[in-house]
């Protein structure tokens, strides 16, 4: 019998295949973190039947597969190693609020055929949906988890696979966090990019700052202070804001074009908000490259306010400190630009030396 091909992922370390068994909440995720859908309206999916993928670009083009979990993809007529050969992160879905023992034996079959086939795969378990779970259950049920499912692996001779455990729901945050921090193993560039987002912290009075990508609101880098859920929150929903508002606006034929009536060609919007909230921070969102726009949490400290009470001074002091982060972010952007470049022209070399030189020297090595 020939076999079935699987949908054959373009880029090795890019694409992330998602599994589990039947009901275990994997479209539901895909359809709300790729496609925006409010999580209560994931109660009406259907079963998928066939594998699916959503792609999504950031600095690097990402896939995320979708298997279904009634095949099963270790008949025959399934071509699994070369699937499970070219792909980044296999990331299985627990259903927590389900009897989650068949699920193990699931999961450990598979870490043991793609380990095999692909040493390098990132293995990543959701224990989801555990909105429905008290907090106390929700600490019990990750231990009860992580423990079986070493001991399963140790069963199988497999002590040495590294797997990471994250608890998710639909109805946090949970899931971006926990899909940011899986796209981000996948980024060769993430180290630079941390390195960038540090400094930019560091010259600035800059809390906290993230690199989103826009439409899914995963973070593909932040800087390495800790992410605390409530900043990210924020953060994320003032993209939506800003793109709300911005939807709003027409630009009208006298204004913005006008300013461009040098130049032939009409240069794209380019999306900046800043917003000043109560307690006197302020948020900075800055449209990056590729569907990606940083944001920042800019910290209250620099506000001044003199003894006659008067905010003068202090609103100049903000416009000082925004001046500095504008040019700071400006900075950014070129290099994430000659970043995006160097990664295009290396990935280009590599194809090229597989395809024609294999023995050619690596042409792109000296990048970024
Ligand atoms: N409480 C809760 N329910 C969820 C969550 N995620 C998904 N669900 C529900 O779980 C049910 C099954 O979700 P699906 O996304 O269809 O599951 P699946 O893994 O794609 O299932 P197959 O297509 O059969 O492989 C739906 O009714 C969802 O509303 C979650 O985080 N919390």
């Amino acid at each position: 019998m020939e076999a079935t091909l699987l949908p054959n992922p373009k880029d090795t370390n890019a694409t992330i295949l998602l599994m589990g068994l039947r009901r275990g909440g994997k479209s539901s995720i895909c359809k709300v973190v790729f496609h925006n859908m409010q999580p209560l309206d994931t109660l009406y999916l259907e079963s998928t039947s066939k594998p699916t993928t959503e792609l999504f670009s950031s600095l690097i083009d990402l896939s995320v597969m979708e298997l279904p979990g009634q095949l099963n993809y270790f008949e025959p007529n399934y071509d699994s190693e070369r699937l499970f050969s070219s792909i980044g992160a296999l990331v299985y879905v627990i259903d927590s609020q389900d009897e989650y023992l068949n699920a193990l034996t699931n999961l450990s079959m598979i870490v043991e055929f793609a380990y095999k086939v692909n040493p390098k795969i990132n293995i990543e378990v959701l224990i989801h949906k555990i909105d429905g779970l008290s907090e106390d259950y929700r600490i019990d049920a990750q231990r009860d988890i992580m423990q079986r499912t070493g001991d399963e692996l140790l069963d199988l001779g497999l002590e040495g696979v590294q797997v990471s455990f994250y608890l998710t729901s639909i109805f946090d945050h949970s899931i971006y966090e926990a899909f940011s921090r899986i796209v981000q193993k996948l980024i060769p560039e993430l180290p630079s990019l941390e390195n960038m987002l540090d400094n930019l912290v560091q010259h600035s009075s800059i809390d906290k700052v993230f690199l989103f990508d826009v439409n899914s609101k995963i973070y593909v880098a932040t800087d390495s202070s800790p992410v605390d859920i409530q900043t990210y929150e924020v953060c994320a929903e003032f993209i939506d804001i800003t793109i709300d508002l911005d939807d709003l606006y027409i630009e009208d034929s006298n204004g913005s074009q006008a300013k461009n009536s040098n130049s032939k060609v009409a240069t794209p919007k380019e999306l900046k908000s800043i917003s000043h909230l109560s307690n006197g921070s302020i948020l900075y969102l800055k449209q990056m490259i590729r569907g990606l726009a940083l944001v920042a949490l800019i910290r209250n400290d620099d506000v001044r306010i003199l003894n006659d009470g008067s905010s003068e001074s202090s609103i100049g002091t903000q416009e000082r400190s925004l001046t500095i982060i504008d040019y700071n972010v400006n900075l950014l952007k070129k290099s994430l630009m000659k970043m995006w470049e160097n990664s295009k022209l290396i990935s280009r070399n590599e194809q090229y030396e597989a395809s024609e030189h294999p023995s050619t020297a690596d042409l792109g090595s000296d990048g970024i």
